[in-house]
């Protein structure tokens, strides 16, 4: 590193000095704290970002947003070339740089890492880096932060792309590195017109929206993807979006609304009731990367029917193989290819889903909790669909299948004949670019469920009915030191401390259908605990008597 890139390291990192006391780690899902504690962290990330696009000779993405937690915190987290999060690989260094000291620590971390993976701070090689943000009222000082951060390495330029939900800037930079146009328009464009695609794709006796079901109600959660939602919904013609609790109504972002609320809590969000009975309603979280649908009974009890992010999965898995198995009945289509499709879950996931998934003959895969985890593991087969059960997902094609269905699709338009087959090879077409390759993505799932919904002519209650879910627990435990839990077999298995998987067996053994698992929970300070059985309240016993045993094992006292 020359002279002029030490001293502008220097000079910029001495207007952001770390908060004192405060150990901060990159996590499941990034940076994330009370805004107030993070601008010398986010400084610090744009110039790790602009390091990953030295070193990747690529465009990188950094997001300023904490998703569906409280409005007075923030995050920031990274965008890798591909759209993906980013490589685990770097985490630890985002670590170091983010706890450094002082300057001097700072820049000694910069040219050790530099040194170690063989980046080039030459001043002449080029960087850029897109910057997203969330509506959160600390965003822009964050993004000047950010900014600052990756102009502080010689060669690297800040684009901001304003704010965004957090699946438009993972869009964004895989789109930018294949070469391609990355407006927000864009992103509208290709989401709404392979959406119309997939509608002109229904057969004439299927049948389609009835006048009742045109209509899905949404929650926003208060953040920025209420507003997306209403102008991709201006784009669409027969579906119509009815946004509530959109950032322009008033509202506290993910103040009793939002799906992690509605998930957890199964009950409706601010400004949805008994009105609404019947009417599909979903739910997205503060950055809408999340999606759930709900179900809002007659009377005002406020307790709904979830339709969770596992139930989100099983009707893209029914819908995939239903369209696989046109093609591979298809005569007409050449050099059949036999596609692999898999699901990928984690153990949050609710087990009556499990044992549908596996019913209908497909692989279920299990990784640890975090989509990092979830999306590798999907990447893996031709079709990957991968969802948590807090309604983060999505579903992943291959280059090389994608490159395959490209090739039948123009055979077919030369010699078309409107077979299923071959209409069949055009809808997972158009799956593929409806639904987002980057990261689970709230509004892309939401048009890619309403889609299917009719075309298999269903209501959110037929949908619902495909399973019915075993009544599950969550609780969170506080305790000394969260790392002293280290679990194994997809965070299934307690292997340490000793002797607490053992208690959890016996306790779980006393339950018909019961199943229970704890691990340290990558985002907050807490061991979380999870319990299913065959009654809710089993359910909530069995999750009790566990809590019980970590708070023996692992309680504040026992340090
Ligand atoms: C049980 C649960 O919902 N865990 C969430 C939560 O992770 P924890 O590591 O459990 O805190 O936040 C993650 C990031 O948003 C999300 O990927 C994950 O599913
Ligand atoms: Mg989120």
């Amino acid at each position: 590193m020359n002279d002029e890139q030490q001293s502008l390291l220097l000079s910029s990192s001495s207007r952001f000095s770390p908060p004192q006391g405060v150990k901060l780690s990159y996590g499941t899902a990034g940076f994330r704290a009370d805004a107030s504690l993070l601008p010398s962290t986010v400084y610090r990330v744009g110039i790790l970002a602009a390091l990953r696009s030295l070193k990747t000779g690529s465009i990188i993405g950094l997001m300023i947003t904490a998703s569906h937690n409280k409005v007075s915190d923030n995050g920031v987290k990274i965008a890798d070339p591909n759209g993906g999060m980013l490589s685990q690989h770097w985490e630890p260094f985002a670590d170091a740089l983010a706890n450094a000291p002082s300057p001097q620590h700072l820049l000694l971390l910069i040219n050790e890492f530099v040194a170690k993976e063989g980046i080039l701070m030459d001043g002449v090689s080029q960087a850029e880096v897109l910057l997203g943000r969330d509506t959160r009222p600390s965003g822009d000082a964050l993004f000047e932060a950010a900014r600052q951060g990756v102009t502080s390495v010689v060669g690297a330029v800040a684009t901001d792309m304003g704010i965004l939900t957090t699946p438009q800037l993972h869009w964004m930079v895989r789109a930018r590195n294949k070469g391609m146009q990355v407006s927000e328009q864009d992103y509208f464009e290709q989401l709404s017109s392979s959406f119309r695609y997939l509608e002109d794709l229904i057969p004439a006796e299927k049948s389609k929206f009835d006048g009742l079901n045109n209509k899905v109600i949404v929650d926003g959660s208060n953040g920025v993807g209420g507003v997306k939602l209403k102008v991709l919904g201006s784009l669409l013609n027969a579906l119509v979006i009815e946004v509530r609790n959109s950032s322009e109504d008033g509202g506290v972002l993910n103040d009793g609304v939002g799906a992690d609320y509605v998930q957890k809590e199964k009950v409706a969000p601010h400004g949805f009731g008994s009105k609404d009975a019947g009417i599909r309603c979903a739910s997205l979280d503060g950055d809408a990367d999340r999606l759930v649908y709900f179900i809002v009974p007659p009377e005002s009890s406020g307790r709904i029917d979830l339709v969770d992010g596992d139930k989100i999965l099983s009707l893209f898995a029914v819908f995939i193989r239903e369209q696989l198995s046109f093609l591979n009945e298809n005569e007409g289509i050449k050099n059949s290819h036999q596609a692999r499709l898999g699901v990928v879950q984690t153990a949050y996931a609710n087990g009556a889903s499990t044992n549908y998934l596996k019913q209908l003959g497909l692989e279920v895969n299990f990784t640890p909790t975090g989509v990092k985890y979830l999306h590798e593991k999907a990447a893996e087969f031709d079709i990957g669909i991968y969802f948590e059960a807090n309604g983060h997902g999505t579903v992943l094609f291959s280059e090389s299948f994608v490159g395959w269905l490209e090739a039948r699709t123009k055979e077919i338009s030369s010699g078309s004949n409107g077979s299923e087959g071959k209409k069949a090879a055009l809808r997972l077409l158009a799956v593929s670019k409806l639904i987002n390759q980057a990261v689970g993505d709230a509004l892309s799932g939401l048009l890619l469920v309403e889609v299917i919904l009719q075309y298999m002519g269903w209501s959110i209650h037929r949908w619902n009915e495909l399973y019915h879910d075993l009544p599950s627990r969550q609780l969170k435990v506080k305790v000394a030191d969260r790392n002293a839990v280290i679990t194994a077999n997809a965070e299934t298995v307690v292997v340490s401390p000793p002797g607490l998987q053992e208690a959890i067996n016996a306790e779980t053994g006393k339950y018909h259908q019961g199943r229970c698992f704890v691990r340290p929970s990558g985002t907050e300070d807490v061991v979380r605990v999870y319990a299913e059985a065959s009654t809710q309240e089993a359910a909530d016993t069995l999750a009790n008597s566990v809590a019980k045993l970590v708070d023996q094992f692992l309680g504040l006292g026992s340090s």
